[in-house]
């Protein structure tokens, strides 16, 4: 009999700060194709984001941690954090599959990610290395034109408005961020100082 391989979904994102908008996404993909594991991988220096003012990895890298503590299958990984330079899926992908050999891998991302694709490095190789779930996200509708079909799902999440760019702006502001994001989350932020500078949008 042969063996099932073990499915692995991966979550890649800035995470600054997590909120339930990741955390709903990871679950739905986890339910829909029968994930064994979820591995959020907070990004290092993520490639499109280079103008913009991005909290140090380790607060996105624990702020993760806090967040997914609690579901036995949820799990962060370091790959990227640890690799010096700009952070590409395609570095994130070789790393956990060289620790996981044999594994089907699965990378979650948001209808507006998975949009812009085609311009990621060795676009490509990545639909060799990986499935890609792109879920619906408020605000974006997913047009996969150009990707191909056989290794792009599209999966309906329930729909959460939130963002981590209205997150930062709501604490900048003084406005409560309770039940946007878990709350060792909320604890995290206030007891570090994050998002109180000027706009770093
Ligand atoms: N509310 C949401 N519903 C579904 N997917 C989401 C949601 N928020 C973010 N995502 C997806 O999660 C992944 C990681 O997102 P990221 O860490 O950049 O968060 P973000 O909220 O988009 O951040 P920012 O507002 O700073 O750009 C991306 O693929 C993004 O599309
Ligand atoms: O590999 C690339 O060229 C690339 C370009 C943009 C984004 N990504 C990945 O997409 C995920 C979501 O990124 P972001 O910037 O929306 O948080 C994260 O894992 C990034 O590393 C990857």
């Amino acid at each position: 009999m042969t063996q099932r391989r073990p499915r692995i979904g991966v979550m890649g994102g800035t995470f600054d700060p997590v909120h339930h908008g990741h955390l709903v996404a990871a679950s739905e993909a986890a339910a829909q194709f029968d994930l064994d594991e979820v591995i959020f991988v907070p990004t290092g220096q993520p490639s499109f984001k280079q103008h913009q003012d991005v909290s140090p990895a380790e607060h996105r890298y624990l702020m993760t941690v806090i967040a997914t503590a609690s579901n036995p299958r949820f799990t962060v990984s370091r790959v990227d954090v640890d690799r010096a330079g700009t952070t590409y899926t395609v570095d994130t992908l070789r790393d956990l599959l060289a620790s996981r050999p044999g594994s089907d891998l699965f990378f979650i991302s948001g209808a507006d990610a998975i949009e812009q694709i085609l311009r990621w490095k060795d676009a490509d190789h990545l639909f060799t290395m990986a499935q890609f779930v792109a879920v619906t996200r408020p605000g974006h509708v997913l047009s996969v034109a150009g990707l191909p079909p056989d290794r792009v799902s599209v999966l309906e999440v329930p729909a959460l408005a939130i963002s981590s760019t209205d997150i930062r702006a709501r604490v900048r502001a003084g406005h409560p961020v309770w039940y946007l994001v878990p709350d060792g989350v909320v604890q995290y932020i206030a007891k570090h100082g994050l998002y109180r500078g000027p706009d770093d949008e």
